[in-house]
């Protein structure tokens, strides 16, 4: 219901002389009925940019736009918090102890004189959508994290929002009730056809619910996309590092034909790469992430198995049960390299490991940016 622009926002915190540049020179659209994510390591400025859009922190120079309309410019808020019709619900929820869960979702609708029918109305429908109807004579305190967050959501949704703001709002609850409360939001931006924002610091809140996705590293935008894009293409090696599990190892390239040349300490990776205008002699990291790994005994299962390269035969050091699968953790040189394998090893004993050429990510060692490069299609490793 509303499309959100940010143009250049510095946010300037402190006095003159102690300042603390919290943002700098962000700039991207929200599109309407979106769902947009922002994630970020803890301090990144993410909380900042919400309190931006909602109003309740205005920016120190650029501006930001509620459809056409100029919301806040250069220091100064144009349209107040109150006006921007904004949804908001927040990593400790927020509520109320003292009142019920009705008085709580009733809480805005009251501050905006609706009549007690309305507001009855407003909270059956939404209580029903929330499955919290059993709970609305209750508090708080009495009822649990999930509802609670459920309440609060209700709360947030309660005034028909144009924008539903998201802060954290999963970090509370245990990783069952999270997958439920995920899918709960979905539906309900959907069918609310609502415009959200989420931030977090977890890249599987962000990756299940958002379409597109900013990526905030101290106070700047490194790269948004879609939540595809970003796995498989992530622009630095920090960006990469943020999202979930990747074995970073030090090695170098060269090309050798039409060949590209990985190496790492002694093992060599041999990809058939489409023509670039890279050059492929220099010190890189090599990315991989462990599900792009596979030993001897998984390789030939795997999906795609034309496009595994052999990468070498490794000691194994240690193999841990973790969520279904086991991670096996390598040395390769100096490296650690952690690959899943649906069988448990035994330390010591020597494993060969295939690597998915098409999912490698070479980064610059120096400055950390990914530099791109394509497997070619028909040849063969
Ligand atoms: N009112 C304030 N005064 C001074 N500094 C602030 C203020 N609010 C935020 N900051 C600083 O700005 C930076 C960004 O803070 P912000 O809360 O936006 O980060 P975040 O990415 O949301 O972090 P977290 O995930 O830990 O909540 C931090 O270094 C923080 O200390």
């Amino acid at each position: 219901m509303v499309r959100i622009r940010l143009e250049h926002i510095d946010k300037v915190f402190g006095k003159k002389g102690r300042e603390f540049k919290a943002l700098d020179d962000i700039s991207f659209e929200i599109e309407d009925n979106s769902f947009f994510g922002i994630l970020g390591a803890s301090g990144a400025g993410k909380t900042t940019i919400m309190r931006i859009i909602a109003g309740l922190e205005t920016p120190t120079r650029g501006a930001i736009y509620f459809n056409d309309q100029v919301a806040a410019s250069d220091g100064k808020d144009i349209i107040p918090v109150e006006d921007r019709n904004v949804g908001m619900v927040f990593q400790n929820w927020a509520l109320y102890p003292h009142m019920t869960n009705y008085e709580n979702i009733a809480f805005p609708l009251k501050s905006k004189h609706w009549s007690p029918e309305d507001i009855h109305r407003r909270i059956t429908e939404l209580a029903r959508v929330l499955e919290i109807s059993e709970t609305l004579e209750k508090r708080p305190g009495e009822i649990s994290g999930g509802q609670q967050q459920r309440v609060a959501l209700a709360r947030a949704l309660a005034k028909n929002p144009s924008l539903l703001l998201l802060d954290e709002p999963f970090s509370n609850l245990d990783a069952n009730r999270r997958d439920d409360a995920r899918s709960l939001v979905r539906r309900v931006q959907e069918e609310y056809g609502i415009t959200a924002v989420i931030v977090s610091h977890d890249p599987s809140d962000i990756f299940s619910l958002a379409r597109k996705v900013a990526v905030i590293h101290s106070g700047r935008l490194i790269q948004i996309d879609t939540p595809g894009e970003i796995y498989d293409r992530p622009r630095n090696v920090r960006v990469a590092g943020s999202l979930g599990e990747i074995n970073l190892l030090r090695g170098s390239t060269s090309l050798d034909g039409e060949r590209l040349v990985i190496r790492v300490a002694d093992a060599r990776i041999p990809v058939p790469v489409a023509a670039s205008d890279e050059t492929w002699d220099r010190e890189v990291t090599v990315g991989i992430r462990p599900e792009d790994l596979a030993t001897e005994n998984d390789v030939t299962n795997l999906g795609g198995s034309s496009e595994m390269v052999k990468f070498g035969t490794f000691e194994v050091d240690a193999s841990n049960y973790v969520h279904g699968s086991f991670v096996v953790s390598m040395k390769v040189g100096e490296e650690r390299l952690n690959v899943l394998s649906r069988l448990p090893v035994s330390p010591g004993s020597r494993l060969t490991v295939y690597v998915n050429a098409s999912k490698i990510k070479l980064f610059d060692a120096q400055s950390g940016d990914l530099i791109p490069f394509r497997v070619a299609e028909t040849a063969q490793a």
